[in-house]
């Protein structure tokens, strides 16, 4: 399997962890595990339910070719089990499509399929007790199925499949079937399924890469790669969200715009490595300060950051504002070029939405900037309200 040499320059995250670690047992670590077979379901469902609509029809369809195929006296047996299938399949059929229990979503599909397997091995033993030239390779297309149709995964399809052919076994014993002939049958269905397997599982491994890689892309494109902080694209994004949810949740909205001080000459005296490594140390402490679900830490670019705190009003802001000047400052990163204090500091403005508030969004930007300024100009290392 491949070796994605890239992954070296992408800044550490669950989703390249994963990628560099591989998965060749096909799981992957909790919770990412999770977040994939949700994935998985939601991305799955409409083949769920073309794969039912299929199976319904074509075991409908196959009943009426058994009463041409399959002498008179066997026919109520036959129909008595493609009837109990077909019931099966309608009701697990019928949960599927609700979509109400989503953690039965897996087992129905396995019901759905183990019930068409096991009813065909049932059906082909029925019918070979009396003809044994009764084609059985239907039964491959089952397994075929459970391999590529019903969106299991690799495990799960290939244990069903293995009970289809258990069943089979167990129904041609029951049947009498010639050992010769049963051995030709079973090595032929085994053969099969060794194929469906394999692609079943380079069919898995490369859905689990499709989904590592692009929720890894989604991640790098909304997040700064210096800090791993929301990126300005992200935060545009998600403001006009948060803003609509908050009028929805009757709560404010504030805004805290940081800008580091005198930012150039630490640069100029302490070199641009130098000053990444603050501007990461920064992205730290701001990333603590937005500790709640909603709330979002931002690189706005160069030096600039922005906290976005969902549900505080000015005070709250103001005070939170506050203390994180001070963790600022309390890094202690030496600053000799600094004409405002030792260390490196930050200025602070921060503006509110009250919900309901008639100003569009764009002044709690415009607001916050506006005080921003006044915290420079008053000589930085300050919030501004
Ligand atoms: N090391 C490093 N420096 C950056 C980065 N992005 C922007 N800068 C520097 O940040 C500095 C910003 O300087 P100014 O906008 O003049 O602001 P300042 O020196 O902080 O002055 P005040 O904001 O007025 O206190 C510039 O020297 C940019 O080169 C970065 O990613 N890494």
């Amino acid at each position: 399997m491949p070796h994605h040499a890239w992954l070296d320059d992408v800044r550490a995250n669950p989703y390249a962890e994963q990628l560099a670690r591989g998965f060749r047992r096909l799981r992957f670590d909790a919770p990412l595990e999770g977040e994939y077979r949700a994935y998985l379901l939601e991305d799955n469902f409409a083949l769920k339910c073309s794969a039912l609509g299929f199976a319904v029809l074509a075991w409908l369809a196959l009943a009426a070719i058994d009463l041409l195929l399959i002498p008179a006296p066997q026919h109520w047996d036959l129909l008595a089990v493609r009837g109990a299938v077909l019931v099966l399949l309608v009701i697990c059929g019928g949960l599927i499509l609700q979509r109400r229990f989503v953690r039965l979503m897996v087992p129905l599909s396995i019901a759905c399929i183990l019930a068409v397997g096991i009813g065909a091995a049932v059906v082909v033993g029925i019918a070979h007790r009396v003809d044994p030239g009764y084609p059985y390779e239907g039964l491959l297309l089952v397994s075929m199925a459970a391999y590529f149709l019903v969106g299991l995964r690799f495990s799960e399809a290939l244990g069903s499949a293995s009970l289809i052919l258990l069943a089979y076994l167990g129904c041609e014993l029951y049947a009498g079937l010639a050992p010769a002939k049963l051995l030709n049958n079973l090595v032929f269905l085994l053969l099969g399924n060794l194929v469906g397997a394999v692609g079943c599982y380079l069919l898995e491994y490369k859905s689990r890469e499709h989904f590592l890689i692009s929720r890894l892309m989604r991640q790098m494109a909304d997040h700064d790669a210096l800090t791993g902080l929301h990126n300005r694209r992200s935060f545009d994004r998600q403001l006009e969200r948060l803003w609509r949810q908050a009028q929805r949740d009757g709560t404010p909205l504030s805004l805290l715009l940081c800008d580091v001080d005198h930012f150039k000459a630490y640069n100029d005296r302490y070199g641009h490595q130098a000053g990444d490594e603050v501007l990461r140390s920064i992205g730290a402490a701001l990333a603590a300060s937005a500790r709640r679900p909603l709330d979002m830490a931002v690189r706005l670019g160069g030096e600039e950051f922005a906290v976005l705190l969902y549900g505080a009003d000015l005070d709250e802001a103001r005070q939170r504002a506050e203390v994180l000047r001070q963790a600022v400052q309390g890094l202690g990163i030496s600053h000799e070029d600094s004409s405002t204090a030792a260390e490196v500091t930050l200025s602070i403005g921060v503006s509110c939405l009250q919900p309901g508030a008639p100003s569009a969004l764009q002044a709690i930007y415009a607001h916050a900037d506006r005080a921003l300024y006044e915290a420079k100009a008053f000589g930085r290392n300050q919030v501004v309200a």
